[in-house]
């Protein structure tokens, strides 16, 4: 099975819901870190979620800053964890969102996709250019592996520089997404599913059919919605597509457990929750 075929089985099997292991000390109780170094803090807090999770949800995102902030304790526990996701046969996604010229990007593809930090998926910054998209295609084309390309943001500055209006009009960010599209259509398999996906956030309502129904054939990794606050409508809208994506959530489930008297003995049981009443509000709007 390819890695794209593997996706979409555990989309068919556990939702659509991508747990975001953004991971902070903050978040940890007392009790769980006593007696531990940070990255046994940071690598049990998510070892409990994903043992927890790992049949409602169809794939982990690593977000490297919050594993960065720690220094090497931090990069230990982020390697652990990607560790962990692939004995257990779980998908992840290293939201790393690099951007640099061709041998540096080259190397970045090296050091997330093969080694001590290796995961499945990519975040990537597209906005120097295809020459530093294109290096990652040979580790997705002999490693299996996929990207993800910043397409419209869910942040309110998204607006500052995606949405620039060229001379015909057009928002800069459709310039882009049609290049990744024409890349992705060239590297579509048998299965029908290409490597190249998009990351749309689900905050701006006004366009996100639009996006769906241009970008029809590729896959959307979906921030925003959660913490967020982004509406569940405008997430089924991005979903509603026979390629469909999947939706990240960090903090709403990771820090769900502090709305609960019992929540610090119950870490896991509450992320578990939180992941299940995220995918049933999106499916409220329809079926999927
Ligand atoms: O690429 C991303 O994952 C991403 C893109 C984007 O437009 N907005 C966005 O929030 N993200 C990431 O998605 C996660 C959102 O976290 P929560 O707001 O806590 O659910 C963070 O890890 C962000 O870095």
């Amino acid at each position: 099975m390819t890695l794209m075929e593997r996706l979409y089985k555990k989309i068919e099997e556990n939702g659509f819901v991508c747990v975001g292991l953004d991971t902070s000390l903050d978040y940890i109780p007392e009790k769980m870190k006593k007696n531990k170094s940070v990255s046994e803090q940071l690598f049990d807090f998510n070892k409990e979620i994903i043992d927890n999770t790992k049949d409602v949800c169809a794939i982990y995102k690593v977000q490297i800053a919050y594993y960065e902030s720690y220094g090497i304790e931090g990069m230990l526990a982020y390697k652990n964890t990607l560790k962990y996701l692939r004995e257990n046969d779980l998908l992840s996604i290293a939201d790393v969102k690099r951007s640099d010229i061709a041998q540096s990007a080259s190397q970045y593809a090296k050091a997330h996709f093969s080694g001590d930090f290796e995961a499945d998926f990519m975040t990537l910054n597209p906005y120097m250019g295809m020459d530093s998209i294109s290096p990652y295609l040979e580790f997705i084309k002999t490693k299996d592996k996929g990207v993800f390309v910043l397409l419209r943001t869910s942040n309110p500055g998204a607006n500052d520089f995606e949405c620039l209006r060229l001379k015909d009009d057009s928002e800069l960010f459709y310039t882009i997404g049609d290049k990744l599209k024409e890349l992705n259509d060239k590297l579509i398999d048998d299965s029908g599913y290409g490597p190249i996906g998009l990351v749309v956030g689900a905050t701006h309502k006004e366009e996100v059919e639009k996006i769906r129904k241009r970008y029809n054939n590729m896959f959307f990794l979906i921030p925003g919605f959660g913490a967020q606050k982004a509406d569940s409508l405008n997430v089924y809208n991005l979903l509603n597509s026979l390629n469909g994506g999947v939706v990240n959530s960090s903090r709403a489930i990771l820090k769900n457990y502090l709305n609960y008297d019992d929540g610090e003995d119950k870490i896991g049981y509450y992320a578990r929750e939180k992941c299940i009443e995220t995918r049933k509000e999106i499916q409220a709007n329809g079926i999927l």
